[in-house]
């Protein structure tokens, strides 16, 4: 039997206030650095979504307590280290899970064999070793460094690396392996990624000293993890995941009459590409009642019906700080006029599927002008809303599931997708939010 896909319909106006669930890439972090320091650390607002609970159960096999006492709240009790796990650390869909994890383990003198869903089992993890082999650990696995690998670690030299790509995972491992590397680590970043790992090192008592350096007209991030650093459990509160945040926002931005608020959303400008995008584009989106919270920026946000967006060129220098956001900016760019070019985004390839090729694939079935690059996209809006009436496979990406629901929402006839159950990775509740809002996203 195979399970139901899920079906939404353009129907009326969407209106309503909602909250963004948990930060997922905090919430992994808050679990990893609390496994890793000594004593208590409380979280609270964590994203329960499969991808983080995979974390949280890779960190009790490496030794530490990890309790959930309330919906989003968990106490996590560690020992200053990693022990040795006595099974395979299976971390199911999480790309996040996995590259921190091998990066923390490296540390320790131990054993771990590692593995994953069958997408995270065709991602690159060499991306991570080799860095991290440099370093002093060894690995056995099968062609290029995918999972499932065995990993050895302990007794890690220092290291100074430049990212070869813009990714926070591969800088993230090699900082966490840094933590008990003889003489600490230096990563140099050409272009500045989320920096959610040395905000959360920082306030579980790590000094990580970054230094922007000019090189011509280009900044150069270097990150410095002195030796010797100790972490010390702490309270971490999750503010709300913006890659989230994108869905309820980009559907009020394009179903007839709607306007949607998300509350809580996190502004750290790593991360908001896509709401500085769809501005430029012409979208009426506002960011309100701004504060700080846990050392992050949040605010509330607008979206209200846009008909007149036009399409831009996203400068690819701002990938990274949405590089999740293409395929629903993809969705936003199909009802605006004009080409919306999208360069610069190799690494949508190597994501839970090839998005550029999933999202070109899904709109042109809904009878959208797609162009695909080898590392990037153009889409080409009419203005008018898109046919719709297709069923997207999704590989089983929570994104392209997620980014082809809307479209539906909006389009001129209702669109499928298949494994809706792999949504709840990033976002559970999703349909339930969208419903509330009122969409109309049923079993189909
Ligand atoms: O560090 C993180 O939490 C993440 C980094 C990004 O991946 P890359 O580091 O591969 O760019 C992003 O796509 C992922 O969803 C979460
Ligand atoms: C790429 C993503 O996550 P990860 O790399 O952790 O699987 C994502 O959530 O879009």
């Amino acid at each position: 039997m195979t399970a139901a896909g899920l079906k939404s319909t353009p129907g009326g106006a969407l209106r309503g206030t909602v909250r963004a669930p948990g930060d997922k890439s905090i919430s992994h972090r808050s679990m990893i650095l609390g496994a890793l320091a000594s004593g208590t650390t409380t979280v609270e607002g964590l994203l329960e979504g499969a991808d983080v609970l995979a974390t949280a159960q890779a960190m009790r096999s490496f030794g530490a307590r990890v309790e959930q006492e309330g919906v989003g709240r968990w106490r996590i009790e560690g020992h200053g280290g990693f022990a040795e796990p006595s099974d395979v650390v299976d971390c199911g869909n999480a790309g996040t899970s996995v590259r921190l994890i091998m990066g923390a383990a490296a540390g320790f003198a131990l054993c771990a064999t590692f593995t994953g869903d069958s997408s995270l089992r065709g991602r690159p993890m060499g991306r991570v070793l080799d860095p991290l082999a440099r370093m002093g650990a060894t690995w056995l696995g099968r062609d290029k460094g995918r999972l499932p690998l065995t990993l050895k670690g302990g007794n890690l030299r220092g290291l100074s690396y430049k990212l070869p790509m813009a990714s926070a995972q591969v800088k993230s491992a090699v900082l966490l392996a840094g933590l008990h590397a003889e003489g600490g680590v230096e990563v140099i970043e050409p272009e500045a990624t989320r920096d959610h790992t040395e905000r959360m090192l920082r306030a579980f008592g790590a000094e990580v000293i970054v230094e922007d350096r000019a090189h011509g007209d280009h900044v150069v991030r270097h990150i410095r993890l002195p030796a010797g650093q100790k972490l010390v459990g702490t309270h971490v509160s999750v503010p709300g995941d913006p890659s989230s945040a994108a869905f309820p926002l980009v559907a009020g931005l394009i179903v007839p009459g709607s306007e949607v608020t998300v509350e809580g959303v996190m502004l750290n400008d790593l991360r908001t590409g896509l709401f500085t995008t769809l501005q430029e584009m012409g979208a009426d989106l506002t960011i309100a009642n701004v504060r700080e919270s846990s050392g992050e920026q949040v605010g509330d946000i607008t979206a209200r019906y846009s008909p007149s967006m036009k399409g831009v060129v996203v400068p690819p220098e701002r990938a990274p700080a949405m590089i999740d956001e293409y395929p629903i900016l993809a969705i936003a760019a199909a009802f605006a006029t004009g080409e919306t070019i999208m360069r610069g985004v190799g690494e949508m390839r190597v994501k839970e599927s090839d998005r550029i090729a999933l999202t070109a694939a899904g709109l042109e079935a809904c009878g959208v002008d797609v162009e695909e690059e080898p590392e990037g996209f153009i889409v080409r809006g009419t203005g008018q809303a898109p046919r719709g009436g297709a069923m997207v496979e999704t590989h089983g990406d929570h994104r392209i599931a997620m980014s082809h629901l809307i479209l539906g929402l909006a389009a001129q006839a209702p669109v499928s997708i298949d494994e809706p159950g792999m949504i709840a990775t990033s976002f559970p509740g999703f349909a339930e939010m969208m419903r509330g809002l009122g969409g109309d996203l049923v079993e189909a």
